[in-house]
Parts: C-alpha cells; sequence; structure tokens
C-alpha cells in the first residue's frame, strides 16, 4: 500500500490534460489548478490508503438480536470507468450476533467513507461494505442499499440526468430468510 500520493506526478499529468484539451495552463486561472486538483485527487481517494477493518475496531455488548438499520447515509465516490462522481445515499442494517457485538453508528458512515474514496464501481462498493461487516462483527447478517446517480450517465455519453442505480448486498440471514430479508427492505426502500 503507497503511503502517500504522488502529488507532482498529478500535477504534472493535469497540466498535460489542460494542454490536450486545448487549454493554456499557464493563464491566471488555471495556474494553480493541477496543484489544486492534485490535492481534490489526495483527498477523493484517501481510502485507498485507508485500511477499513480499523474502522470497526470498536465494538460494544448489547443485548440486542434485531435490527440495527442506518439510512440515508450521503455516499460521493468516483466511477472507476470515467473517474466522475456518483453519489447518492447508502442504507446499511445488519442484525448482531449471538455474541452480541454492535458497533457505533458512526462507524457504519466511516466504512461507507473508507471504500467510497476509492475508484469504484457501485456494486463493488456495495459488497465490500457489506463483506467487511459479515467478517468484523460476525453478525447474524448484513443488508446495504445504495441508490446514486452517476455522473458519467447525466454530464456525458447517454446524458440521462435523475436516473438513479439501486444496489443491494445480503448477507446471512437476510439472504436465507426471505420474511427478514422483506422487513429490512420496506424500512429501506420508500
Ligand atoms: N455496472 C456499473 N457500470 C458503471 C458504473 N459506473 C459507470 N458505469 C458504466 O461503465 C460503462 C463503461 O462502458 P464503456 O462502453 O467501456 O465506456 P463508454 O463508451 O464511456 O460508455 P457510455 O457511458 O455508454 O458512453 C458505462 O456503461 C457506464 O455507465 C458502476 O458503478 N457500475
Ligand atoms: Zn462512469
Amino acid at each position: 500500500m503507497e503511503e502517500t500520493v504522488d502529488l507532482a506526478r498529478i500535477e504534472k499529468a493535469v497540466r498535460e490534460i489542460l494542454i490536450a484539451v486545448g487549454e493554456d495552463p499557464d493563464r491566471d486561472g488555471l495556474q494553480q489548478t493541477p496543484a489544486r486538483v492534485a490535492r481534490a485527487y489526495a483527498e477523493l481517494f484517501a481510502g485507498l490508503r485507508v485500511d477499513p477493518g480499523q474502522v470497526l475496531s470498536t465494538t460494544f455488548e448489547a443485548n440486542h438480536e434485531e435490527l440495527v438499520l442506518v439510512r440515508d447515509i450521503d455516499v460521493t465516490s468516483l466511477c472507476e470507468h470515467h473517474l466522475l462522481p456518483f453519489r447518492g445515499s447508502a442504507h446499511i442494517g445488519y442484525i448482531p450476533g449471538p455474541d452480541g457485538r454492535i458497533t457505533g453508528l458512526s462507524k457504519l458512515a466511516r466504512l461507507v467513507e473508507v471504500f467510497a474514496r476509492r475508484p469504484q464501481v457501485q456494486e463493488r462498493l456495495t459488497s465490500q461494505i457489506a463483506d467487511l461487516l459479515m467478517s468484523r462483527l460476525a453478525p447474524r447478517g448484513v443488508v446495504v442499499v445504495l441508490e446514486c446517480e452517476h455522473m458519467c450517465m447525466a454530464m456525458r455519453g447517454i446524458q440521462k440526468s435523475g436516473a438513479k442505480t439501486i444496489t443491494s448486498a445480503v448477507r446471512g440471514t437476510f439472504q436465507r430468510d426471505a420474511k427478514s430479508r422483506a422487513e429490512a427492505m420496506s424500512l429501506i426502500i420508500r
């Protein structure tokens, strides 16, 4: 895992892109742009340098063997095909396992951030969240639903703004038991 982002290299590349599209990278408004874009990319791809497992290192005991659901978590990521944003909401639910371990609610949102700040496809982002929760919390089940609009479909190409892509990843009891899956989905899908 690279420890730091090579800012100088991004700067050089962005300057090249500006020239390639017919701009003058030395004109007043663009002089600082390569450096700004480099810093922006360092931020937008910061998740590549974070171990997502660490996010779930704090867990608590609780006598709650029923659904915990955090919905409407803001999610913004960059599609790995065009490096354009896709954004929307993540809904994450789980049923704690027999040993009753739960995690802090904010950690679910932190987990979304770590995986979203990488070049992504929405399907993988969805399943990475579900799989990490399964492996770290050993819950009875996990359900993750993402609803996002992709700028690569809105700003360019087919140019259909407003289209929402919904992806889900269900694990454990939600996969086996249609009733508990339907219950979770009824709370998620409005
Ligand atoms: N499955 C999936 N596809 C995505 C995601 N983000 C972007 N895409 C799609 O990736 C595909 C890339 O297709 P290509 O034909 O290689 O690229 P393109 O010529 O730019 O495609 P168009 O967008 O159709 O113009 C497009 O259909 C995008 O809509 C994602 O998160 N998941
Ligand atoms: Zn795309």
